[in-house]
């Protein structure tokens, strides 16, 4: 899991309208925790999905190391990278247990081996669902349901885990869990883990690189202390935004209205 993720050139669209405007991204590097902010409709969720192969594109490419991922079949591209999309939809009758055996054997086409097995106690313990794992997923929060979600995608680490607002629906405590959980996965994993988020300050917290996204360009890439702070920022939010430092160091920033 030690290759840089590129994103050249890219561009999406629906139909005759183009979401995504050449979008090219400085590799993203193993072990790094990227937060993709940006306005409602900015197009995070469309570079996501692109990236993940589950768009066509009108141009560019995506590439982890030297391998370009859209020629290669879909179940390789899903090996390598893991989407967690905005919303949890399941009326399956399945328990948070067998939903994360489905993700982990999708696709092997196998029966569950003992490794499985482990692998699957591990995604529970690392999202401290185990409370949970013989409760029926349908019948969860919806914010047991995100951290389900994340589960899922930690059964088969892959290189890049992709995550579509992931703490949208976390109280403040499960939504320092969830950060604390990726950053370890790209620590320990050396994944490379894209969120894209609305909370700043999260992002201020959690991400070491931010990329702001606005109209469908990339409008800046960097650290967050510099970025999140930037005029660049609060222009296409069309906020102000008021920074400082929390008594434990932080960067805090308080949006308001010009
Ligand atoms: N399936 C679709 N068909 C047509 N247009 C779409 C589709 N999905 C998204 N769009 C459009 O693409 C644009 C970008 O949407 P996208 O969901 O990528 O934005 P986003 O930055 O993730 O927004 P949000 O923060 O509100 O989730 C929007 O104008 C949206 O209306």
């Amino acid at each position: 899991m030690s290759q840089p993720l590129t994103v050249e050139n890219l561009s999406v669209a629906y139909g005759a309208r183009r979401i995504l405007d050449a979008v090219s991204l400085a590799p993203c590097l193993p072990g790094s925790s990227i937060a993709l902010i940006g306005p409602n409709a900015a197009g995070k969720s469309t570079l996501m999905r692109a990236i993940a192969g589950l768009l066509p594109t009108q141009s560019g490419s995506v590439r982890l190391g030297e391998s370009d991922l859209a020629r290669l079949s879909a179940e390789a591209r899903a090996g390598l990278v893991r989407f967690v999309p905005q919303t949890y939809a399941t009326s399956a009758r399945l328990s948070v247990f067998e939903v994360l055996l489905v993700a982990r054997m999708c696709g092997t086409g196998g029966r569950p081996a003992r490794d499985d097995l482990a692998a699957v106690g591990q995604a529970l313990a690392r999202c401290s669902l185990e409370p949970l794992a013989d409760r029926c997923v349908a019948e969860l929060s919806g914010g047991q349901q995100q951290l389900v979600a994340l589960a899922q995608a930690l059964t088969r680490p892959a290189p890049v885990l992709l995550l579509d607002e992931p703490t949208s629906a976390l109280d403040i405590r499960n939504q320092l869990e969830a950060f604390a959980i990726m950053r370890r996965v790209a620590a320990e994993d050396g994944s490379i883990v894209i969120a894209a988020v609305h909370d700043l300050n999260l992002a201020a917290r959690h991400a070491d690189r931010v990329l702001l996204l606005g109209n469908g360009r990339l409008i800046a890439d960097g650290a967050p202390d510099d970025l999140l702070v930037s005029d660049d920022c609060a222009r296409v939010y069309g906020v102000g935004l008021a920074s400082g430092r929390t008594s434990r160091g932080s960067l805090a920033l308080e949006a308001y209205l010009p």
